[in-house]
Order: structure tokens, then sequence, then C-alpha cells
């Protein structure tokens, strides 16, 4: 089939690539001229692993072309998808420009019938949007498809191939016809299309990444209560998460979610409630306390330096919003080093991919070191905020050849707790003993 993708940043370049992967042709459209320019010279310009190499077989094959020509690319595909950024709006709900704005030029573009396919996460009511900004300029027959994508960064080459489910929200049987043809490759081991009508599935995203959300944030909260009464969520998280019907997913607790998702989504379905008259009360406490959860950690460095991080050496442990992932949209650790930052203490970071992201919005505001050793040279203690798995299994006593003192805040639950009573360490972590 003829494809043609708008927008090719995490989404739409994983569709693109993973469509060509089973033998469509596809073309994938950015207004990002530099990119669209690196993606033609074969260079992927985001990390996420595996990608490259189905990238460079289907350029290889001449089914995978790029272009910021948006009129020329949409003329020649059967199916479109937009793959376009619905980011927060000033009151945090979704904004629909970039999405709404392609689709008014679509409609003048259009010369016989399309399928437009919305990938990207949108209110209830978006896909009846499209169409009518579509509608307003176009002279023949199309249909607006809600198919929102469930991919996770670090895994989506993955997830996009085989996906849990396929959700596809559609009342026109012209346009069920060509998505069941176009995912049936992705779906050969069983795992289900699920069809529905637009606002279900336009819904079913949001639902989907409220619920992961309130799960992670729930688990935050036993975490914190915790360390509270002197219980160790490790057990507790084991003790609940064998039960199958609460899963043992997304029940890790941490420094609270971040990425491009969750924080935005979570967000924007409140908005859609309160504009519905249902304010969700459940979505208020997971903002609050995942915002709280973010520098949770903070109270505790600040206890152990008796309050005063005035030129206190702080190494950071990981960057990325999540480990696999250059990311840094919404992700914990930059919360961490503002905070320290105002505090007076000078940070040191090392992460394996998401270096030049970071220095692209703090610039020297701290040290970039070149491997997770050197970062912690001379510091007065290290702070883990990403599990990269580098990070996993480190030498320790190399690591307090380095350190001034052997102080960690992990704010990932890295290591085992005896183990680093044995090694010597002051060890906070979350939810489980302090190890002094
Ligand atoms: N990142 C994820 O893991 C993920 C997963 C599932 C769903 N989503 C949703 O998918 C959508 C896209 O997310 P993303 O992370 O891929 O965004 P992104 O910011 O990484 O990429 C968006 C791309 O669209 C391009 N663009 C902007 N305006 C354009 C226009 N007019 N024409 C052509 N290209 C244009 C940008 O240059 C950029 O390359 C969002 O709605 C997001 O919520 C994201
Ligand atoms: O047990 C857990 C699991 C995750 N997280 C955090 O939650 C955030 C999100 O993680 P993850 O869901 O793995 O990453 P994303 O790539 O943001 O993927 C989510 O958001 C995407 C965009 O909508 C969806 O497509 C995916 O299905 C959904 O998992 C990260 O900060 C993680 O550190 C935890 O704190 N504890």
């Amino acid at each position: 089939m003829k494809i043609a993708v708008v927008g090719t940043g995490y989404v739409g370049l994983v569709t693109g690539t993973c469509l060509a992967e089973t033998g469509n042709d596809v073309i994938c459209v950015d207004i990002d001229a530099s990119k669209v320019e690196k993606m033609k010279s074969g260079i992927v310009p985001i990390y996420e692993p595996h990608l490259d190499v189905i990238f460079e077989r289907n350029i290889k094959q001449k089914r995978l072309k790029f272009t910021t020509d948006l009129e020329s690319a949409v003329k020649k595909a059967q199916i479109i998808f937009l793959a376009l950024p619905t980011p927060p709006g000033e009151d945090g709900s979704a904004d629909l420009s970039y999405v709404l704005g392609v689709a008014d030029q679509l409609g003048k573009i259009i010369e016989d019938y399309k399928v437009i396919i919305d990938k990207s996460t949108v209110p209830v009511g978006t896909a009846e949007k499209v169409h009518a900004a579509v509608a307003a300029n176009a002279k023949v027959d199309f249909d607006v498809v809600s198919n929102p994508e469930f991919l996770r960064e670090g895994f989506a080459v993955d997830d996009f191939l085989k996906p849990d489910r396929v959700v596809i929200g559609t009342e026109s049987p012209r346009a069920r016809k060509i998505l069941e043809e176009l995912y049936k490759p992705y779906v050969r081991q069983g795992n289900p299309i699920i069809f529905m009508d637009e606002k279900s599935a336009e819904l079913t995203k949001y639902a989907a990444n409220a619920f992961l959300a309130t799960k992670i944030t729930f688990m935050n909260e036993i975490a914190n209560f915790c360390e509270k009464v002197g219980a160790d969520v490790d057990m507790v998280r084991a003790g609940i998460g064998s039960d199958t019907r609460i899963g043992k997913r997304f029940l890790f607790p941490g420094i609270g979610y971040g990425g491009s998702c969750f924080p935005k989504d979570v967000q924007a379905l409140s908005k859609s409630g309160i504009e519905a008259g249902y304010p969700f009360q459940i979505l208020d406490a997971v903002m609050k306390v995942n915002q709280e959860q973010k520098t949770s950690i903070l109270p505790k460095i600040e206890d152990y330096f008796n309050g005063d991080l005035k030129n206190k050496k702080i190494a950071i442990w990981g960057l990325a919003f999540k480990p696999d992932t250059d990311d840094i949209r919404e992700a914990p650790a930059l919360y961490i080093i503002e905070e320290l930052i105002k505090r007076g203490a000078t940070v040191t970071a090392y992460d394996p991919e998401a270096m030049d992201n970071v220095s692209k919005v703090l610039g020297n505001k701290i040290n970039y070191a070149l491997n997770m050793y050197a970062a912690a040279e001379e510091a007065d203690a290290l702070v883990i905020a990403t599990e990269w798995s580098a990070f996993r299994t480190p030498d320790f006593s190399k690591l307090a050849k380095k350190l001034k003192n052997k102080v960690i805040f992990d704010g990932r639950n890295l290591y085992d707790l005896e183990q680093m009573k044995e090694q010597g360490y002051y060890y906070s972590s979350i939810g489980r003993t302090l190890i002094a």
C-alpha cells in the first residue's frame, strides 16, 4: 500500500519504518528540513533501539523515503497517517493546532479517496474536528480514523511490530477493510485488532496512559508510606504483583513518571473531564503526588548534609526520563538538578544517550562526564535518576575510589540492601530501609 506519514518524531518515524518493513511504500513528511536531510542521508535522528537496522534496510529497498513536501507525498498515498505533536496548551489541554493545521492543508491537496489516520494522542471528538477541517476544502470522499499508538520509547520497534492490540476507531466499512489489510502482518500471533467508534478509540488511549500513571503513583504513595512505617516496598510489590488481577508490571516505585506522554496525557484527560462537567478527582491526586515525587529525594539529600548543599558536588547517573531513550521531556532528573543548583550544589551528570539533549537545555549549568565513573569523581554523593542497565551492576570498589563519600541516593531502587551494607555505603532508596 502507498502510505504517507506526516510527522517523523518517535511515533511517526517508527510507524513509517515499521510499515515499510512489511512491504508498504512509505513516504515520511516533516516540516523540519534539517531532520529530513539527515534521514535522507541515512541518519536516524532519534535514539531508539533496533530502529537503525530496519531504517537502513527499508531505505536501501527504496520502500522508505523522506520529504518536506506534504502535497506530493499525500497525492501519491492512499493512506495518510498523522503523527503530529499534541503538546499541552497553556491551560493543560491538548494543543490541536498541529493536527488541525495539517488537516486544513489536506483538504486542499487530496484529489481521490484517502484514509486519514490520526495516530497522535488527541481528546475525544478530535476525529470529528479533523473531518470538518478536511471537508472544508475537500472535493472528494475521505475517511478519518482514530488509531492511537501505544508504543513505549525504548521498545518502540517491538511494540509496533508485535503490539498487544491495535485499536481502530472507525464506522466506515471502507476504511475498516483497508486498515484490516494494513495491520494483518502485525497481528499474526492472535493479538487482536479492536474496532470501535472514533470517540471510544480516542478515549482508550488516554484511559490507558492515565491508568498506568495512576498505578505507578499508587505504588509511589505505598513506597512513601513504607518509609514512614518501616515496611519494604519490594516485598509489598512482590506480594501484590503476584495477584494476577493486579499484575507485576508498572508497580516499580521511583522518582515519579516522566516522558512526553504520561504527564501531558493525564493533564489533558483531566482538562477534558472539567470541560465535560466530570472533573476526575483521581487524576488531580495523581498529578499532585507525581509532581512531589519527582523531587522527593531532595529532603533526603538535604538531611544527610544537615540542610546545607552549598558547594556540594553531586554526581547524577541518568538524565533521560527512562532508560533506552535520549528523550528528556519531563525527566525527573531535570527537576532534581534544578533544585540542587538552587541550593548551591554543583552537578556533574552522565547519561549514555541523553547528554546532548540536556546540554541544549541546561548548557554549562552542569558538567557532563565522559562515563559513569568520571561523573562520580570527587563527588560528595551520587544520585541515580534513570535505571540504565550499565548502572545496575557497577564496580562498587572502583566507584568508592572515585567518590569523596560513599553515599548513594537511588531514585530507581537498583541495588540490593544487603549488598550495600556489605559494601559500606550510605544508601537511601525509595520505600526501603535506609542503610546508614
Ligand atoms: N513518544 C511516544 O512514545 C508516543 C507514543 C504514543 C503516542 N504518542 C503521541 O504521538 C504524537 C507524536 O508524538 P512524538 O513523540 O512522535 O512527537 P515528536 O515531537 O517526537 O515528533 C513530532 C514531529 O512532527 C513534526 N511536525 C510538526 N509540525 C509538522 C507539520 N506541520 N508537518 C509535518 N511535520 C510536522 C516535528 O518536526 C516532529 O519531527 C503525540 O500526540 C504523542 O502524544 C507519542
Ligand atoms: O513501574 C514503573 C513503570 C514506569 N515508570 C515511569 O513511567 C514513565 C513512563 O514509562 P513508560 O511507560 O515505560 O514509557 P513511555 O515511553 O512514556 O510509554 C508510555 O507512554 C506512551 C505514549 O503515550 C504510550 O504509548 C505507552 O504505552 C506508555 O507506556 C517513566 O518515567 C518511567 O520511569 C515508573 O516509575 N514505574
